[in-house]
């Protein structure tokens, strides 16, 4: 896609806002490409207009080879996609769920019935298979709809915050579910607000803000371009908190070498100092005479990256 945007008519209002504003990227057959940003950075109106489910206002797009303006079925029948809702009809089984998402695209009913087999089989439903939808955990529902996203066998699949309130057990689980889809081959598109899965699963990401694209690479090119080796994590009493981070920020800390190393961040329950040795600089917090309640040196991860690029925590 070359300078893709989507231009909202506000709510309630005439002029206009540009939810999309001038996106580029490529995908790579058989990559797995992360869309990462705060809420309302216009991330799932992207994946939208891939979907070719929602129009776009400017720019070029190119699904597969094809225009979503002109070939949205054509498109439509080679992508696999997993929105927010799942509109899983709750009534029915888990089978039937497959098999009236199978008829959507006209498929054989013998056709049909073997790929829901296999695909109750890839999301560990097999036992679930004539029970009621509404019976089934988030872990299980989340499962199935990926499942139903494959019934067509698709080329791309599109995955919108596919973890999101999720325990850590059921994520892993899918995790590797997409893992061996991966591995089959399958192109992976998602969006996802914890950095954890983006390390996970993200071959390349790119993070967007207001529209555009703030950053791109690899989660390893991004840490190591956005983030210093260590991060030193410090808890202070809350009335001392203010006053450690503002010596801190004064201190020979914050004189390092580039912009990052030394940078210090306030959160609302932690102070972030960023630091190309971290046992080091916590010894130099010790050596301020500041007294944390807690202290704790770690490696940088994306998570550091979006802090340094939006200025917001992504789990805010
Ligand atoms: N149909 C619509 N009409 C008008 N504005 C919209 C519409 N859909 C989305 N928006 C606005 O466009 C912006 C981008 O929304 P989008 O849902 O793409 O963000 P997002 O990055 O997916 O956020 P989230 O992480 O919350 O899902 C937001 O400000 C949102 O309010």
């Amino acid at each position: 896609m070359r300078n893709l945007t989507k231009i909202y008519p506000p709510r309630g209002s005439t002029a206009e806002f540009h939810a999309v504003d001038g996106i580029d990227f490529e995908l790579q057959r058989g990559e797995s490409f992360g869309l990462l940003g705060p809420n309302g950075a216009g991330k799932s109106t992207t994946m939208r207009m891939i979907a070719a489910t929602s129009p776009i206002s400017g720019g070029s797009l190119r699904v597969l080879g094809m225009d979503p303006m002109k070939q949205g079925p054509e498109i439509r029948a080679r992508l696999g996609v997993v929105t927010q809702d799942d509109h899983l009809d709750n009534e029915l089984t888990v089978r039937e769920n497959l098999h009236i998402y199978g008829r959507y695209f006209s498929l054989p009913r013998t056709v049909i019935r073997e790929r829901a087999t296999r695909l109750l089989d890839f999301a560990q439903l097999q036992e679930k298979a004539g029970d009621q939808v509404e019976t089934l955990s988030g872990g299980m529902r989340r499962r199935l709809t990926i499942a139903r996203s494959l019934i067509n066998e698709p080329d791309i699949l599109l995955l919108d915050e596919p973890t999101t309130g999720l325990d850590p057990q059921a994520r892993h689980i899918l995790w590797d579910r997409l893992f061996r889809l991966k591995q089959e081959g399958v192109t992976l598109v998602l969006t996802t607000h914890y950095m954890d899965e983006a390390e996970q699963l993200c071959d390349r990401l790119i993070v967007v803000d207001h529209g555009r694209i703030v950053a791109q690479g690899s989660p390893r090119e991004l840490i190591t371009r956005y983030a210093t080796r260590d991060v030193l994590e410090l808890r202070f009493r809350l009335d001392e908190r203010d006053t450690a981070a503002e010596k801190l920020r004064t201190s020979a800390l914050a004189t390092g070498g580039n912009d990052t190393d030394g940078r210090v961040e306030l959160l609302p329950d932690r102070v972030l100092v960023y630091a190309a040795d971290g046992e080091a600089a916590l010894a130099t917090v010790h050596a301020m005479s500041l007294t944390p309640l807690t202290a704790l040196v770690r490696r940088a991860t994306l998570e550091d990256v979006f802090l340094t690029l939006t200025g917001r925590s992504l789990i805010e």
